[in-house]
């Protein structure tokens, strides 16, 4: 019998010229959402996951990651994974058992989307790209990584504000302003939290205007552990560029602003929020962390390269300013081409010569601003999506974990294709004490892995004492584990794998929050407990207020977002 598809007539095509035209539910054909990378838009509880070996029963508390996952097919062809809805995934760990369950964030692009049945906005950070129904909207997407601040999840991304949720529900609470305090269109998903003072220093880049708009400006705040705001500063970057992960130490803030830059002319003809400018050196902005003025910036610059993530930062005897993360040796967003698009790297192959390797600096604070430094030392490995023990922040450290490439590997191209996502095939332990004792563990020739997250020993305050839990993709069959590792011990191989009936998306980050943290603030948020619930934002973000003002719409009418409910409240 001939299948039945080939008995409808040809379905039309999905789009017309890179555009999403007729009224399909299909995604692209391209590789951003295909095989492992084909949208999954599953939001489900499993209670009692699947398992082999066996999962520490000391292990009390969730593990959260996010991914982007494009809740519709989305208006341009061409479009790319970071455009995709933020969904959240938890991973309730208890005496030896996992449950799972997994929920969009609800963020105002999402409400306004799901109300229309289809996108409604355009081009990653390209607001002139979208539906005219959403002029004003706020279009984060909310995809990149989820923190537990005071109680409530935070999901965050850095080309808006947070979006508050429940950590036990997963419910969107709705745009978070932390009460009024954070007014900048940008925040970024990588604040750093202070061990000992409960701190969290965060910041926002491309934050002067409306989060889309080219500014220099740099936001940096500090909120203390009870929630209230004690700084605030701007500072001004020599170009807009992405300022994607800082480190902090005990008096310093540091800022890694790479070279892929914003063009507002470019945004203004619908093209890309970055190219990639090879001609360009990676800076390292430096602020104090405490009562910092605006000139107070020191601004190092080193030869052109790519920032990953930042593993340890601390300040050594002499005062200097030790930051350690993974420096790429090209353009890794290959999808944000130099706005001159010659000698890119465009092609797998071309692609495939990225080598990003774990470089030390040693700053000193008091340099002239604008001086050329160069690294302390590099690793000599090839990887990204660092993790330590969150314990030592800001302290001389010794341990880190990361995904690694390592091509010697077989590969079984024939059933997995390209590497969704890269060629994270192994998973390692590195010891700045010892560069020789290279810990790793290679996932086999059909897996890859998603960014670990170290778990402490209950009852150990040793650095690296605890865990290592990090998704594997199996890329042959379309489906993820979780594998769990003693964290010193990689090479011994899993601890117990914890097995998924699906698959994920190809996500960004992820932290592991003890259940008692998560129980005592559930206690102090109740309603009638210490602190209470907590809120949404109540008002507009300055820039809304200023467009509705423009539009002569006054400050009673919200800028019109095409859905009612869209403000978070
Ligand atoms: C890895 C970085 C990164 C940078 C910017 C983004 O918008 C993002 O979205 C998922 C991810
Ligand atoms: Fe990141």
């Amino acid at each position: 019998m001939a299948h039945i598809f080939s008995l409808a007539s040809p379905a039309p095509s999905a789009y017309h010229e890179g555009n999403r035209s007729g009224d399909q539910v299909k995604f692209p054909d391209s590789g951003f959402f295909q095989g492992f990378n084909s949208p999954s838009r599953l939001e489900a509880d499993i209670f009692e996951l699947e398992t082999t070996g066996t999962i520490p029963k000391d292990i009390n508390g969730t593990f959260y990651r996010i991914q982007p996952d494009h809740r519709f097919p989305p208006l341009f062809e061409e479009d790319i994974h970071f455009n995709g809805d933020g969904s959240v995934s938890a991973f309730r760990f208890e005496n030896g058992h996992v449950d799972f369950r997994q929920r969009f964030v609800h963020t105002d692009r999402f409400k306004a989307e799901k109300k229309a049945r289809k996108s409604l906005l355009g081009k990653y950070r390209n607001p002139y790209t979208d539906n005219e129904m959403v002029k004003g909207i706020i279009r984060t997407a909310s995809n990149t990584n989820i923190i537990f601040w005071r109680g409530v999840l935070l999901a965050v991304k850095e080309d808006g504000p947070p979006f508050a949720m429940d950590p036990v529900t997963l419910e969107t609470i709705g745009r978070y302003d932390f009460d009024g305090q954070v007014q900048s269109p940008t925040f970024t998903a990588h604040p750093k939290f202070d061990p000992d003072t409960g701190e969290m220093v965060c910041y926002g880049y491309e934050a002067g205007g409306d989060g889309h708009d080219a500014s220099c400006d740099i936001v940096v705040y500090t909120i203390d552990k009870d929630g209230k705001k004690t700084e605030e500063c701007w500072y001004e970057a020599p170009f807009c560029g992405m300022i994607h992960d800082c480190a902090i130490t005990k008096n310093y803030l540091i800022l890694p602003l790479t070279p892929i830059k914003v063009n507002a002319e470019r945004l203004k003809k619908g093209g890309n929020h970055f190219a990639w400018d090879p001609d360009e050196d990676q800076w390292y902005g430096i602020v104090p962390r405490r009562n910092g003025k605006p000139e107070d910036i020191v601004w190092l610059r080193a030869d052109n390269g790519f920032h990953g993530h930042v593993a340890g930062s601390y300040e050594d005897e002499d005062g200097k300013i030790v930051v350690d993360l993974t420096i790429a040796s090209d353009n890794v967003f290959f999808f944000f081409p130099p706005d001159n698009l010659a000698n890119t790297p465009t092609t797998l192959l071309q692609r495939n010569k990225l080598v990003s390797d774990t470089y030390r600096w040693v700053f000193d604070p008091h340099s002239p601003t604008h001086t050329r430094v160069k690294p302390f030392k590099t690793f000599g490995i090839n990887g990204e999506f660092s993790r330590i023990d969150d314990r030592v922040l800001t302290k001389k450290y010794n341990h880190f974990w990361q995904c690694n490439i390592d091509p010697a590997k077989p590969y079984d191209f024939p059933k997995c294709g390209p590497p969704a996502g890269g060629l994270f095939n192994v998973l390692g332990h590195f010891q700045w004490d010892n560069f020789e004792k290279k810990d790793t563990y290679w996932a086999g020739p059909t897996c890859t892995f998603q960014e670990p997250v170290f778990v402490p020993k209950a009852r150990s305050t040793v650095e690296g004492e605890g865990y290592i839990m990090a998704l594997l993709n199996h890329l042959d069959v379309l489906r993820n584990d979780i594998l769990i590792f003693d964290a010193l011990h990689l090479a011994q191989g899993p601890l117990a794998v914890i097995h998924l009936p699906v698959k994920l998306r190809l996500g960004l980050h992820g932290n592991f929050i003890e259940q008692k943290e998560i129980d005592e603030w559930a206690e102090r948020r109740r309603e009638g407990g210490d602190v209470g619930p907590a809120r949404a934002a109540k008002d507009m973000l300055p820039w809304q207020k200023k467009m509705a003002e423009e539009q002569g719409l006054g400050d009673a009418v919200p800028v019109p977002m095409g859905s009612n409910g869209v403000n978070g409240h």
